[in-house]
């Protein structure tokens, strides 16, 4: 649904049995811009009209703006009282509880990392138990395994053994450097994404005490984005449900979280693994028109596997998607940011516009020519905020802070100073370990750190004021700035960013908070600029873009290489994700649809898309659209259409 839109239509059908749904759980298997916020929203509305307690309903979101768009549009249509629903994220709500009863969870004060976080303490891990062995799987694909093991609930034996080719040898080692590395993550007070959950549902299955006082919570679950729940998601729901009714809605064709386990089975399977639940269809498409449609059925519908669904429009006929080609990346911007212009010119919001692309990476050339044509844009899943290195080393000095036992922290920290190597830091850190009393932190630091009296102020400055994020902001910023203008030629452009860190640190309670926050669910730079900014193009990755939706949209790199992706060809699995990749992106579009390519694929220049993988040596069937029927398409794409390409029949005929 298109952000702040406030609705002023009747639902449908379909839409009102839903949610009025008055029986046990239900899961409502829905299409692409069926209105399934719309109904969830609806439902909320429903079950606070039959006198249900807002306290006692939970909804479930799989981001944090999927969850304040619904939070919005709860308030806008049953007011005030929908405050008191629990609305977030599966995380948030798991880590809610993990805070208020951590001795029934057993986990203390804890901080969560993130995946450069993880990636480091796993290269420590690795360099302890396997020392130099290129053979062995690398950090970053031992942080795969650990992660995908425990969202699919698997031993990491078990899951090495059925989804890798290790020999027994390697799989033991593997496991072995794992331990070390929870090992290390438990000693810094560390969970990382995958642990709040796990933790959670650990929690739920194996303590009565805690289940029973977690399931008298609520009585209705709601779960937006069903089809992207992993095994561990689907654990908790089972854990919470009965007497609270289930009521998820899903869209298998739109599951594009493989690569995070779920499992969009986990739709299908839904009546066999709750007795007695209902499914309810809704397949009446209110975003887009026909045309739009049109292409994306014929999409799904080249898949072997059946998703059943055939869109069709309740907004009638339209303009047909467009295909356009260009010979290079730049020319595909010049061109997207030139018909932007115009069409601003020509009265149109910048707001109404969403370009999608697959990765931030292929929007650098966009982004380039944005900022160029001075077009105030929004890039959600561009360069996050604080992955930046001059960011990190600010945000280091508040993790201490917040946990003096973050040894990553320590360490990034106290080598950003003159004349402090890893060595010394190291020697420092073990010194620190073990001790939470923050003045005698401070004394050490002073103790050991002589040469650089800043240091110690800057920590003790900050540890004072743990519960007000923005001026613990303001003050690191104050005495880090010296350090930080030397280590950076750039600084001046840098500096900007810190300012917009103090900005979003207003609006949280403490340091912990505000940390976590934006490391469970990062925020891009633009985005944090923008934030409060509602006429803007957004730029936006398509994994991103689930839940949205804009009049116009500009569907970046649609050629061979991409839909599907290179890396994911030979992968039956891999390449029906990207299948659906390409069908949530296609479906954002309200009036306008527009595809561009480039037609340089593996060096190879070919006029016309379609037969890009020929000309490559390489199979045409790998791209979705190599068969697209040109009738489906406007003017831009006459492939078959092609006058040049027609046998003359004689007129005699
Ligand atoms: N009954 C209705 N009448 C008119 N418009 C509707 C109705 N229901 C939903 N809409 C509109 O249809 C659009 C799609 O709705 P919504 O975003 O809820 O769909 P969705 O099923 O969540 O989509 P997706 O899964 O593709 O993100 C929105 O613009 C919404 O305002």
């Amino acid at each position: 649904m298109g952000q702040n839109e406030t609705e002023t239509y009747q639902l449908n059908d379909e839409q009102r049995k839903a949610a009025q749904f008055d029986g046990g759980h239900a899961l409502i298997l829905a299409g692409a811009g069926t209105g399934k916020t719309s109904t969830i929203v609806a439902r909320v509305d429903h079950l606070l009209s039959r006198d249900v307690d807002a306290r006692r309903i939970l909804l479930l979101t799989f981001t944090r703006r999927a969850a304040r768009e619904m939070r919005l549009r709860m308030m806008q249509r049953s007011g005030e009282s929908t405050k008191l629903v629990s609305a977030g994220t599966f995380h948030n709500f798991c880590l809610q509880f993990l805070r208020r009863w951590p001795d029934l969870f057993g986990c203390g004060a804890l901080s969560i990392i993130d995946r450069d976080d993880q990636l480091q303490l796993m290269k420590l891990a690795r360099g302890t138990i396997v020392g130099k062995d290129a053979q062995f799987p690398k950090s970053a694909e031992l942080v795969n395994y650990y992660s995908y093991a425990r969202n699919t609930n698997r031993t990491i034996a078990e899951y090495l053994k059925q989804f890798t080719e290790h020999d027994e040898e390697t799989i033991q080692r593997i496991t072995g450097v794992l331990q070390d590395y929870t090992k290390r993550k438990l000693d810094c007070r560390y969970f990382d994404y995958d642990d709040i959950l796990q933790l959670f549902a650990k929690g739920l299955h194996q303590n009565n005490v805690l289940r029973e006082k977690l399931k008298r919570r609520f009585d209705h679950i709601l779960v937006d984005e069903m089809q992207d729940t992993n095994p561990l998601q689907w654990l908790i729901l089972d854990g919470l449900r009965d007497p609270a009714k289930l009521f998820c809605v899903g869209d298998d064709a739109q599951s594009i979280y493989a690569f995070r386990g779920a499992d969009f089975k986990n739709v299908h399977s839904f009546t066999d693994r709750v007795e007695g639940a209902q499914v309810l269809r809704l397949e009446e498409n209110f975003r887009s028109y026909q045309e739009i449609l049109d292409v994306s059925n014929w999409l799904l519908k080249q898949s072997p596997l059946d998703y059943n669904k055939n869109l069709h429009a309740a907004r009638g006929r339209g303009d047909k998607p467009r295909m356009l080609e260009f010979s290079e990346d730049l020319e595909e911007a010049d061109w997207i940011t030139e018909d932007l212009a115009a069409r601003h010119e020509g009265g149109t919001p910048w707001a109404e516009h969403m370009i999608l692309t697959r990765t931030a990476f292929g929007a650098r050339h966009v982004e380039a020519s944005l900022v160029m044509k001075d077009i105030p844009y929004r890039f959600v899943g561009g360069t996050q905020l604080l992955h930046s290195a001059h960011v990190k080393d600010l945000l280091s000095l508040l993790r201490v802070a917040d946990n003096s036992a973050d040894q990553l922290g320590w360490m990034r920290y106290l080598t950003l100073w003159p004349r402090i190597g890893e060595k010394t830091a190291a020697t420092i850190i073990g010194k620190l370990m073990g001790i939470s009393r923050a003045d005698m932190i401070e004394s050490i630091l002073t103790e050991r750190t002589k040469a650089n009296p800043r240091l110690a102020e800057a920590f003790a400055a900050c540890v004072k004021l743990l519960d007000r994020p923005q001026q613990a902001i303001t003050a690191a910023v104050d005495k880090m700035t010296p350090l930080l203008e030397k280590k950076y030629d750039d600084w001046d452009r840098r500096s900007k960013d810190l300012k917009l860190l103090e900005r979003l640190a207003e609006k949280h309670a403490t340091i912990g908070e505000f940390l976590e926050t934006y490391t469970l669910d990062p925020i891009s730079e633009s985005e944090a600029s923008n934030e409060d900014d509602q006429d803007v193009v957004t730029l936006i990755t398509v994994h991103s873009a689930k839940g949205t939706e804009a009049p116009v949209c500009y569907l970046l790199g649609v050629q061979p290489g991409n839909y599907p992706h290179v890396r994911s060809i030979g992968d039956d699995d891999q390449e029906e994700e990207e299948r659906r990749v390409l069908y949530v992106a296609m479906t954002r579009a309200k009036n306008e649809l527009i595809m561009t390519g480039t037609s340089r694929y593996q060096g190879a220049f070919v006029p016309y898309h379609n037969r890009y993988f020929a000309a490559a040596g390489t199979n045409s069937q790998l791209y979705f659209l190599s068969d697209l029927p040109g009738h489906l398409l406007g003017d831009d794409l006459p492939f078959d259409d092609d006058p040049f390409d027609e046998p003359i029949r004689s007129y005699r005929d």
